[in-house]
């Protein structure tokens, strides 16, 4: 596989080049990042101490030149550019960024009826098991037991509450016939009220260095049941990317996410 990384002097564009780096059945062949980057035309490699010969570019053309697929961790606003760009030109996406409006993900759907794409607000496999245990769980809770997500990251993440936790507010609603638009609770402060019983409920930590962790909790009278993730390295996001990126080698178009890739549909 022929993978260039989009974003790659971020946390995850880094994490993804070492990860490519050490694997067998993938070549680094392209490195992505914004025109003001310092990074601009350094070795993508630099930093691991050996270096990759690739240089890190801002203009997508020779960025993407040698890719068949582009891991995309930025921001919303730069994944859009490179969508673009990509479905124009036949090349695969992984998209990992979080943080799109409706718009854009409608522009990611429209894309995937051109070029293959998986799009998934968390890669790890932890993470998208435990999405099938929420499902399982909220079932069961779905009457008498106040549902509310807890997430916590690291002090640099800009949009809240995560794409995570977005997804498992999703997942849990789906399975008890809510419609999250309807029933999510994204801040209390105040006289609130009571707790309308139906609502789900998020609540959003940011500190430190922390990875990633997510609880939900399931709030009964008598008893509480707390589901919980916590990643403690950015390796298994990376991994899955590149599990992902695997999947979609016999794949031309569709959308796809972490669920198709880990056969959990
Ligand atoms: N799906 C998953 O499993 C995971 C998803 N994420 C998501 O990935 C994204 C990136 O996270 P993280 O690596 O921590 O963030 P970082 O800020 O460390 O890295 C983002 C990278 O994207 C670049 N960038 C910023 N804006 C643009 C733009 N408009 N166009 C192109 N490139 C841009 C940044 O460049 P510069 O620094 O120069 O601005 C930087 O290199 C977030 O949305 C996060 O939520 C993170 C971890 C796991
Ligand atoms: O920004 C991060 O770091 C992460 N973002 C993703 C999200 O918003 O859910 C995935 C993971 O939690 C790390």
């Amino acid at each position: 596989m022929k993978i260039a990384i989009a974003g790659a002097s971020g946390r995850m564009g880094r994490m993804l080049i070492e990860t490519v780096q050490q694997a067998d059945d993938a070549t680094l062949a392209g490195a992505l990042d914004v025109p003001a980057s310092p990074a601009l035309g350094t070795d993508a490699a630099a930093f691991l101490g050996k270096p990759a010969g690739v240089a890190i570019e801002s203009d997508l053309a020779r960025g993407l030149a040698h890719a068949e697929v582009l891991i995309d961790f930025t921001r919303p606003e730069g994944t859009l550019k490179h969508l673009e760009y990509c479905a124009a030109h036949g090349i695969k996406m992984i998209i990992g960024t979080t943080g799109f409006d409706e718009a854009g993900k409608a522009a990611i759907a429209e894309a995937a009826k051109k070029v293959a794409i998986v799009f998934a607000p968390n890669m790890s496999v932890g993470v998208n098991v435990t999405m099938k245990l929420l499902e399982m769980a909220a079932k069961s809770f779905s009457h008498g037991y106040d549902i509310e997500i807890i997430e916590a990251h690291h002090r640099h993440k800009v949009d809240a509450p995560s794409g995570t936790a977005l997804k498992m507010g999703e997942v849990i609603a789906n399975a008890i016939g809510r419609d999250l638009k309807d029933v999510a609770v994204y801040a209390r402060e105040g006289v609130t009220g009571e707790r309308d019983p139906s609502s789900i409920g998020f609540a959003t930590i940011r500190g430190g260095d922390i990875v990633g962790d997510h609880t939900v909790l399931f709030a009964g009278i008598g008893e509480r049941i707390e589901i919980t993730h916590k990643s403690a390295s950015r390796v298994t996001y990376a991994h899955g990317s590149l599990r992902a990126a695997r999947f979609l080698a016999d794949k031309q178009t569709g959308l796809y996410d972490m669920q198709d890739v880990l056969g959990l549909k």
